[in-house]
């Protein structure tokens, strides 16, 4: 039982974007996916999730507990989606539809997959807005995205894809769009949640300090390819790669202190 991705390949047309990715997240595990702007760690996520931009193709294999993903239906893919795995998106503006009341998206996931009832899931989003801290639980489910501030909204999004309790869920640098005091709270409280649900975590960042709050082991990306994989102690100390040696470095400049709070 684990998310396996082997030999992942991204092209556009004649142009291959991620060369031969493959890493493992099994259920508990905590892996970052870390490189610079560019280097294929949103696309990698994408495919994971059957949801690649128009004109990429993916080839290779990514297996969900044991079954392919790849060449999957967008029917069964949307299935799998929320239910089995789950994705938190770095901007939560976008991730919400603006037009809809919080508590119709906190539960969403689990409405669908579940088949909860209104009541049920209004009790499921006043549960998940107290588990992710937000501040009056009850009445937050009636207010809009524009209503929130942005680290309110990344906690709704942070609900969200833990409301249907997936195996595995994946965040596409979920704290980045957030000034630092937010980023760090909402990181604490991420960090906590993924722990309590046992579901396995896949993190992006480009951030080696973010990166040591949340991941056990990492891969390092670089121009679509893998160029490091390493336990997270062993990129805080002595990282092999050049990119690897070049993250440690900007991290240490920036107010840097492993696995602590800034
Ligand atoms: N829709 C698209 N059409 C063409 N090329 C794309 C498209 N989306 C991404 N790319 C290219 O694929 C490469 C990898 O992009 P990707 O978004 O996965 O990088 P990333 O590591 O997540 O970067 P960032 O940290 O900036 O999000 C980049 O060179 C990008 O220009």
């Amino acid at each position: 039982m684990s998310l396996i991705v082997d030999n992942l390949r991204i092209a556009f047309g004649e142009r291959v974007v991620v060369h031969e990715v493959s890493f493992e997240v099994a259920p508990g595990a905590r892996l970052g996916l870390i490189g610079e702007s560019g280097s294929g760690k949103s696309l990698t996520a994408l495919a994971i999730l059957g949801l690649l931009p128009e004109g990429a193709h993916a080839s290779g294999s990514i297996r969900l507990d044991g079954e392919e993903l790849l060449g999957r239906s967008d029917r069964e893919l949307a299935r799998i989606r929320g239910a089995r795995v789950a994705m938190v998106f770095q901007e939560p503006r976008t991730a919400l539809n603006p037009l809809r009341r919080i508590g119709a998206q906190i539960a969403e996931p689990a409405r669908i997959h579940e088949g909860l009832t209104r009541a049920q899931t209004r009790e499921r989003g006043t549960e998940l807005a107290r588990r992710v801290g937000l501040p009056e639980p009850t009445e937050i489910l009636r207010r809009y995205p524009h209503e929130l501030s942005g680290g309110q909204r990344q906690r709704v999004s942070i609900a969200a894809a833990l409301s249907a309790h997936p195996r595995y869920l994946l965040a596409d640098e979920p704290t980045t769009a957030l000034d630092v005091t937010v980023q760090s709270e909402i990181l604490a409280t991420f960090d906590e949640l993924v722990r309590g649900s046992g579901s396995g975590l896949l993190f992006i960042t480009h951030d080696l300090a973010v990166l040591s709050r949340i991941a056990d082991h990492a891969v390092v990306m670089s121009e679509g390819r893998m160029v490091e994989s390493a336990p997270v102690p062993q990129l805080l100390t002595a990282p092999v790669s050049e990119l690897g040696q070049r993250l440690l470095a900007a991290a240490r400049r920036t107010a840097f202190r492993p696995g602590g709070t800034e």
